[in-house]
């Protein structure tokens, strides 16, 4: 089925008029629950970057960042509200649901992602500003109108920008970027065809049902399940780089590689269902570990350094 592009609501009557919605309507626009595990990766980049940053402007840093992110998933839900109203996950949604306007949500996100940046840049420095922009523009713009509805590949290019975050943090503190924080990027950028792919499996019919290219749809089963093992080897072998780089130590990497394994246990779990499967067990608990494993991922770095600035400090006294 195609779906209708609703795309020009500015000038439409139903554009012009504006609804009842409630606060906890437009905060569902920042898409809260994904964006709380981009918004924990940043916040590693941020502690784990070398040198200091005063705690305020620390915190502020944290908070441009999640209105940034927030602002792009309400450019995204703005933007994908026409095949959101047909797919059975997202027709709840605000903008399908009929308790925000188009419009609303439009100024919603334009208005949160320049107030991010600007202030960002204003109080923190203007490279992580530029990165941030960089970012709301590669999640709203370069995937969500562009690579989405026209490519199998769009999230693994457009993956890019939910791996940035964490380069974000680290520039707030240093101004720049480095081998860590490029392997930090890496880690998210490599995790997120698994993560997704494990999703569209089950939710195959969804995507399908509206004309976005995603794997399953397009190279069928079987091959995005070869390409979903290929990620989740190349997640485990660039989450285990820290070690190497000094960013973090043995005791991270082995944890790093336990939970690898168990990471890599699911997706092969994935590879062996049978195509067509009803139920999707395995891809179901793959796409819930992979939360998880993330979310793990970065929990250890912090541990790992929080766990060395102690040992420093008693080696010192
Ligand atoms: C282009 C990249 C990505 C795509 C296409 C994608 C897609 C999705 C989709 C479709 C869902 C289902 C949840 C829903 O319906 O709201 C989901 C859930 C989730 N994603 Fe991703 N994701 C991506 C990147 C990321 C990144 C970078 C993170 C975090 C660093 C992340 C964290 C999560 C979390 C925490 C959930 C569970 C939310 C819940 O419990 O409702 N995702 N993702
Ligand atoms: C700092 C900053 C700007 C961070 C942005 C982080 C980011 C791009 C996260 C992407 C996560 C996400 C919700 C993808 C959903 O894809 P989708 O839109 O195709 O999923 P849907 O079908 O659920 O709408």
């Amino acid at each position: 089925m195609t779906v209708i592009d609703n795309h020009d609501v500015l000038g439409s009557e139903e554009g012009l008029r504006l609804s009842e919605a409630n606060a906890r309507d437009f905060f569902e626009l920042l898409k809260p629950r994904v964006m709380s595990l981009v918004v924990f990766t940043a916040f590693a980049g941020l502690i784990l970057a070398p040198g200091e940053i005063n705690p305020i402007l620390g915190a502020i840093s944290i908070l441009c960042i999640a209105v940034g992110a927030g602002a792009s998933g309400a450019l995204n839900m703005w933007y994908d509200a026409d095949i959101d109203a047909v797919m059975s996950r997202t027709a709840k949604r605000p903008i399908p649901d009929g308790r925000v306007q188009p419009r609303e949500a439009l100024a919603f996100g334009l208005t949160l992602s320049v107030f991010s940046v600007a202030i960002l840049g204003l109080a923190v420095n203007w490279f992580a500003a530029g990165l941030l922009a960089f970012t709301i523009f590669f999640y709203a713009v370069i995937y969500t109108m562009w690579l989405k509805r026209s490519t199998p590949q769009n999230i693994v290019i457009g993956g890019a920008s939910g791996a940035f975050p964490p380069m974000i943090g680290w520039a707030c503190v240093t101004g720049g970027v480095s081998i860590d924080s490029i392997i930090l990027f890496l880690i998210i950028f490599l995790w997120t065809p698994a993560h997704f792919w494990a999703l569209a499996l089950f939710k195959m019919r969804d995507y399908g049902s509206v004309g976005v290219p995603m794997m399953p749809n397009v190279a069928g089963e079987a091959s995005t399940k070869n390409q979903i093992v290929l990620y989740t080897i190349l997640t485990i072998a660039v989450a285990v780089a820290p070690t190497a780089t000094g960013l973090a130590g043995i005791g991270y990497g082995i944890f790093a590689a336990v939970l690898g394994a168990i990471f890599l246990y699911c997706s092969v779990a994935v590879w062996r269902m049978p195509d067509g499967d009803e139920k999707m067990v395995p891809a179901k608990k793959m796409f819930a570990y992979s939360i998880v494993y993330l979310f793990a991922i970065f929990s250890a770095l912090l541990a790992d350094h929080w766990i060395g600035g102690v040992s420093k400090l008693l080696g010192a006294a």
